[in-house]
C-alpha cells in the first residue's frame, strides 16, 4: 500500500506557544481515518500545517510524497470556512471561483452533491443556516478530485438524520484510492465508516489505531475513546 500522509518528528509553534510537538503519522492511500481529540487538542493546527497554510513548522511532512507546501496543496483538499466571501455572494459564486482556483473541480459532482443536500445554487451564503453552510462546504470539498481528504469538524451544525445520510455517501464521493481524514471531539456517525482512529492529546498524536482492532478488544469506539478521558475534569 503507499503512502499518501507521511509526518516525522513534526513541531509547531505559533507565538512561541508549543502548539504539536513531535507528531509521527502516516496514512494509507484509501483509508479513512477519524481524528479524535478535546477542544484544543491541536486537530485544526495539525490539519492546517498538513494543508500548507501554517507555515514555519519543524520536521517533515510530505502528501503523495511531495514535501514542499506549495505543491503538496494539488493533492489535498480541505474544508474552507468560506470566511472571506461577503454575505451577498450566491453559491453559484464560489463554486465559480474554486473552478478558477482549482484544476480538478468537478462542476457536475459538486451540482449532484448540492442537489443531495438540498441546496440551491441561487441561494446567498448570508441566507444559509450553520448547518446549510456545512453542507455546501462539504459539496465544495468533494467536488474536488483530491488523494487526500482533510474534513475539520465538518457536521457540528449538520442535524442527525442529514449527518448519517452524508457518513455514507462520503463513500461514494471520495474517491477510491482517497484518504480521507474527519476531525471531531467525538466519534458520532463516522464510527461506522473509518478504518483507523488516530488520537490527539497533549500536543502530539497519542494513539494511531486500526477501528477493527479497537472494536475487537472493546465493547465499543465510544467506549474507547471515553476511556482516554477519564479521571479528567
Ligand atoms: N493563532 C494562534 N495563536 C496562539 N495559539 C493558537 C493559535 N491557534 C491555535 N492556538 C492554540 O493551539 C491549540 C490547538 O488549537 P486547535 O484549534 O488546533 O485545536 P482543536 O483540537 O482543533 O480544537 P477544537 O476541537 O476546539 O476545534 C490551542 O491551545 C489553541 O489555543
Amino acid at each position: 500500500m503507499s503512502k499518501t500522509l507521511e509526518i516525522k518528528d513534526l513541531s509547531y509553534r505559533k507565538n512561541s506557544k508549543k502548539i504539536l510537538e513531535r507528531v509521527n503519522l502516516s496514512l494509507e492511500a484509501g483509508q479513512i481515518v477519524a481524528l479524535l481529540g478535546a477542544n484544543g487538542a491541536g486537530k485544526t493546527s495539525l490539519m492546517r500545517v498538513i494543508a500548507g497554510v501554517a507555515k514555519h513548522y519543524q520536521g517533515q511532512v510530505s502528501v503523495c510524497r511531495e514535501s514542499d507546501e506549495d505543491a503538496r496543496k494539488q493533492y489535498l483538499a480541505m474544508t474552507d470556512n468560506l470566511a472571506y466571501f461577503r454575505d451577498s455572494v450566491k453559491i453559484k459564486d464560489v463554486a465559480a471561483f474554486y473552478q478558477g482556483v482549482y484544476p480538478d473541480f468537478d462542476q457536475e459532482q459538486f451540482e449532484q452533491i448540492l442537489e443531495f443536500m438540498n441546496l440551491n445554487q441561487d441561494e446567498k451564503l448570508g441566507a444559509l443556516s450553520k448547518g446549510m453552510k456545512e453542507k455546501l462546504i462539504i459539496a465544495l470539498t468533494f467536488a474536488r478530485r483530491a488523494k487526500l481528504y482533510l474534513l475539520d469538524e465538518p457536521f457540528s451544525g449538520i442535524d442527525l438524520m442529514s449527518r448519517k445520510k452524508i457518513v455514507k455517501s462520503l463513500l461514494l464521493w471520495k474517491p477510491e484510492d482517497a484518504t480521507l481524514v474527519i476531525s471531531d471531539h467525538v466519534l458520532g456517525e463516522v464510527a461506522t465508516i473509518i478504518d483507523e482512529v488516530v488520537l490527539v492529546k497533549n500536543h502530539s498524536v497519542l494513539e494511531q489505531r486500526s477501528a477493527d482492532e479497537i472494536r475487537e478488544q472493546n465493547e465499543s469506539l465510544e467506549e474507547w475513546y471515553e476511556g482516554f478521558y477519564e479521571g479528567e475534569e
